[in-house]
């Protein structure tokens, strides 16, 4: 099989609405591997342009039994290596991924419609994520404990065997690498399935973990849907599944992996609270209740998509707000000056436009955007773009403000007291993410304390990095991704007891 895909080598000029993909995507046993049957193509599109990028071939049981034979073949070499022979290999795959970033971005771009500017930052994060989880490779160890009598107990942290990992579409690239870096540095191997939408470059991430000199088959590709992943969450060969996605599809996966006991990570869905007290740095406030609406078209699982301001400061910040939103620039998404592409499918387009006309009839007033936008140049008139949106008048029982949307569109409400807006805020069966934007700093950590979100931000929003665990309180799921502590969900402890002694005569004596 051939180790780099073409795709890298053609991409360097290629601009959108000219790049076709017609290498197999899925990948197990070391190689791209052509899909059995060939038939049940479903089309993958170019969000920027409407047109088909490529066929995707779901992947039925026997294609699925095989990547986690693959899978588990090649876990029963890489966990018996030392963790710094692990961190050689995973620093040489961040350093590759490194240095095809650009291609691998502008792939992403074309895949999934958002800026080229974000796709570069996206893949900068992948590759850290990589060199991060390096770093703990050879830091894992367990515990000596001493016992009486010179005897003693000591714990070894192990892998659990065939992880697999299901992602959405919104990061395809970075979900891969949060997934599959921790997952490696502990011993584990993994069987991705990216969203159906999103189907062209896991694979690039499973030849560049092959170049780098990582086992055959330790990180594998199966593309599919709801069926495949199915068939992945029921397999009684894998030990862990990590899924991000939606809470619906949340809620079947960890009922499918109840029934053979394998460990969960759920990062799902959110409709984050984002309060913008009247002390705040108001021309930061501003550009942070962007940051949290408007990045990826607005579908972020963390976004603050209600903002609540405080009542005094609330014709200031619209008008600013409103004046910054109706200035992003929408369009080709790899120009470099570009600040919004389009959104994944035209069904979500609908979706998205769909929630602002049910906002306008339950009250809300659209200060700007909220409708479909297409671009002057001919070769993007087919694809899934609209204007961002900033809505007035929003109250806490409307559609806008319950429901998320994973588009650009931004609900405003008033409030009046700290104690006020944190119930309000906490209203919610969601819990992802949350922020606040004040000059005082006790209220801030005040505020923090008392948000129920598995991440807040303080005078900035949307900013993680690798060495931060980010995930999800109540329905927005369990378990985290990033930092330190997802070691735990990646890993498990065995403790060996050592008698130094005799064995007590207790049956005899
Ligand atoms: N918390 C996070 O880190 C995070 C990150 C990105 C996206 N999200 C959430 O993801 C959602 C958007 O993504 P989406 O539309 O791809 O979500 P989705 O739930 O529709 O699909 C997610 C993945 O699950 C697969 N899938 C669907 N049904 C399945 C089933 N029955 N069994 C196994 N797998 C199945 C899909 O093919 C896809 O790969 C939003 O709710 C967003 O908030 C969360
Ligand atoms: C990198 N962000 C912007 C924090 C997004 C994380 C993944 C959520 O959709």
């Amino acid at each position: 099989c051939s180790l780099i895909t073409p795709i890298l080598f053609s991409m360097p000029g290629a601009s959108t609405g000219q790049v076709v993909v017609t290498d197999h995507l899925n990948f197990w046993g070391g190689c791209r591997v052509k899909p059995k049957d060939g038939i049940n193509a479903e089309p993958v599109h170019e969000p920027a342009t409407g047109r088909k990028l490529c066929d995707m071939f779901p992947c039925g049981k026997e294609e699925v039994d095989q990547a986690i034979q693959s899978a588990h073949t090649a876990y029963l070499k890489w966990s018996k290596m030392a963790g710094m022979e692990r961190a050689r290999v995973m620093l040489e795959a961040a350093r590759i991924i490194r240095e095809r970033r650009d291609n691998i971005a502008k792939l992403e771009v074309i895949n999934n419609g958002k800026s080229i500017t974000e796709a570069r930052v996206d893949i900068d994060v992948s590759w850290q994520t990589l060199e991060y989880y390096a770093g703990i490779a050879g830091t894992l160890a367990g515990e000596h404990i001493q016992l009486p009598g010179g005897s003693f107990a000591y714990t070894r942290r192990e892998a659990l065997g065939v992880c697999v990992g299901i992602g959405a579409w919104n990061y395809p690239f970075q979900i891969a690498c949060w997934k599959s870096a921790p997952a490696l540095a502990c011993g584990n191997a993994m069987v991705f399935k990216p969203s159906p939408f999103t189907a062209v470059t896991a694979v690039i991430l499973a030849e560049i973990y092959k170049e780098a000199g990582v086992p055959d088959g330790l990180f594998n590709v199966v593309q599919g849907g709801a069926e495949t992943g199915t068939l992945l969450c029921n397999h009684p060969g894998v030990a862990k599944v990590s899924f991000t996605g939606s809470v619906p599809t949340g809620k079947k996966i960890m009922e499918m992996s109840a029934k053979t006991v394998k460990q969960v990570t759920l990062e799902l869905g959110g409709k984050s609270p984002l309060i913008i007290f009247k002390d705040c740095e108001l021309e930061n406030a501003v550009r942070g209740a962007l940051m949290a609406n408007f990045l990826t078209q607005g579908e972020v699982c963390c976004n603050g998509t209600r903002v609540y301001v405080q009542r005094e400061i609330m014709p200031v910040f619209l008008e600013e707000v409103v004046k910054r939103t109706k200035a992003i620039r929408i369009g080709d998404p790899l120009l470099e000056n570009t600040r919004m592409g389009a959104l994944i499918t035209r069904q979500h387009l609908d979706k998205v436009l769909g929630f602002v006309s049910q906002a306008k009839k339950e009250g809300a007033m659209v200060l700007c955007g909220g409708e479909a936008f297409t671009p002057i140049e001919p070769k993007l008139k087919g694809g899934y773009y609209m204007s961002p949106c900033v809505l007035d008048n929003c109250t806490d029982d409307m559609t806008c403000v319950k429901e998320e949307i994973f588009g650009p569109v931004m609900s405003v409400m008033p409030f009046d007291t700290e104690e006020e807006v944190l119930k309000r805020a906490n209203n919610t069966t969601f819990g992802l993410a949350s922020g606040v934007f004040t000059r005082d700093i006790s209220r801030a950590h005040r505020v923090a304390e008392n948000l129920q979100a598995g991440t807040c931000f303080i005078n900035n929003y949307n900013i993680s990095p690798v060495e931060v665990p980010f995930g999800g309180y109540k329905q927005s799921g369990f378990g985290r991704e990033n930092g330190q502590v997802t070691i735990e969900y990646y890993s498990q402890l065995k403790t060996v007891v050592v008698e130094m002694g005799d064995v007590d005569d207790y049956f005899n004596c």
